[in-house]
C-alpha cells in the first residue's frame, strides 16, 4: 500500500478510495472520506454495510485491497500511529487470569505516556470494587466499561468505537457520551458506529451513512436529517389507475421514490407541494390523501432500503 502522506495536521483520518473484498462480497466499495481532528462522526449503516471492515482497515487490522488509509499522517500499522489510537471493539476478550485493575495497568505500561488511573476510573465510571474484580466475574455492562477503559489507557489522539453502548444502562450510556464529548473537547478524534440514529444525532458532529459498502450520505445530522425527513405523502388510487400514476409520477424529477402498500401509493419527495398540484391540476384519479412526516428510523430506512424494494 503506498501512502500519500498529508502534511495537513487537522485531518485525523484519510481514506481514499478504499475497497475490500471477501470472496465474491465486496464488503467495502471505493469509499473516500476524511476526519478533522477534534471531531465526533458516527458511521450508521444497516447489518452488513460495512461499518465494522473499514473501522478494521483503519486500525491496521485488515488490509484494504485497493485505496490507501491514512491514520494520524502515516499507516495504522506504525508503532507511532498505533500508540496514538485507542479502539473499543464488538467483541470484549481480556485475560480472564487477571483483574481488571491489572489488566489495566498491564496496557498502561505499554505506553510511553499512559492516561492518569484516577482520570481513566472517572471517565469510565469504573470503581476501585470493580477494578478487582476478574474478568470473568464482570457483568456485561462492566467489562464494556473496562473496554473504554482499556481503550483510553494509552491517552490516545483518536479513538475508535465500535457499537459502543451496546449493553450499557442508560446511566452507563449517559456517562460513556457525556465524556466521549469532553474528550472531543480536548482536540481528540472520535469515530463510532452505531446502529441507533438518535445516538448518532445527538452526539456526533457528523453522519457517515453507509449502505452496501458505499457512502449513501455524508453530512452533520442536521443535513442528514434533513435528507432523511424527506416528505412523503400517500393515496389511494382508483382501481386499474395505478400504473399510469405510477409512470406520471415517476416523471417528476423531484420525486425521489415511490412505494405501494395497503392499498395506497405512498410517494417521497422533497417537494410535496408539486406532487400535489400535479395530482390536483391534472385531476389524478386518487382520493384520501395524507401527508406523512415520517421518524427518522423511517426515513433512514427509506435511505437505506433496497432497489427491489422501491416501486
Ligand atoms: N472476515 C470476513 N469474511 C467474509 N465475509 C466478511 C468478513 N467480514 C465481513 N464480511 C462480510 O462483509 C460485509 C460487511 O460486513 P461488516 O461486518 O463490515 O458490516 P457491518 O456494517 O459492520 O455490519 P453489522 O452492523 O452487522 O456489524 C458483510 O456482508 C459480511 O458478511
Amino acid at each position: 500500500m503506498s501512502l500519500n502522506i498529508t502534511q495537513n495536521t487537522a485531518v485525523a483520518v484519510a481514506i481514499h478510495n478504499v475497497s475490500k473484498q471477501f470472496g465474491s462480497k465486496r464488503a467495502v466499495d471505493g469509499v473516500s472520506f476524511t476526519l478533522q481532528q477534534g471531531s465526533i462522526t458516527a458511521i450508521l449503516g444497516p447489518n452488513g454495510a460495512g461499518k465494522t471492515t473499514i473501522l478494521s482497515m483503519m486500525l491496521g487490522l485488515l488490509e484494504p485491497d485497493a485505496g490507501t488509509v491514512e491514520v494520524l499522517g502515516g499507516s495504522p500499522k506504525d508503532l507511532k500511529v498505533r500508540r496514538r489510537i485507542g479502539a473499543m471493539l464488538q467483541e470484549v476478550s481480556v485475560m480472564d487470569s487477571l483483574k481488571a485493575g491489572e489488566i489495566l495497568e498491564l496496557i498502561r505500561g505499554y505506553y510511553p505516556k499512559p492516561m492518569e488511573m484516577a482520570e481513566v476510573m472517572q471517565l469510565t465510571g469504573l470503581n476501585q470494587e470493580d477494578l478487582s474484580k476478574r474478568a470473568t466475574k464482570m457483568s456485561g455492562g462492566q467489562k464494556r466499561k473496562l473496554s473504554f477503559a482499556l481503550a483510553l489507557a494509552g491517552n490516545p489522539d483518536l479513538l475508535f468505537f465500535d457499537e459502543p453502548t451496546v449493553g450499557l444502562d442508560t446511566t452507563a450510556r449517559r456517562l460513556f457520551w457525556s465524556t466521549v464529548r469532553s474528550l472531543a473537547a480536548q482536540g481528540k478524534s472520535i469515530l463510532f458506529t452505531t446502529h441507533y440514529l438518535q445516538e448518532a444525532d445527538d452526539n456526533a458532529d457528523r453522519i457517515v451513512l453507509f449502505k452496501d459498502g458505499r457512502i449513501a450520505a455524508d453530512g452533520s445530522p442536521a443535513e442528514i436529517k434533513a435528507r432523511l425527513s424527506r416528505k412523503s405523502l400517500s393515496f389511494q388510487c382508483r382501481s386499474g389507475t395505478a400504473a399510469n400514476i405510477i409512470a406520471r409520477l415517476e416523471a417528476v424529477p423531484d420525486v425521489t421514490g415511490l412505494q405501494q402498500e395497503q392499498g395506497r401509493l405512498h410517494v417521497y419527495t422533497n417537494n410535496t407541494d408539486l406532487v400535489l398540484s400535479i395530482i390536483f391540476k391534472e385531476e389524478l384519479p386518487v382520493h384520501d390523501i395524507q401527508m406523512d412526516q415520517g421518524s427518522l428510523d423511517e426515513a433512514f430506512e427509506q435511505l437505506t432500503a433496497r432497489k427491489e424494494e422501491v416501486v
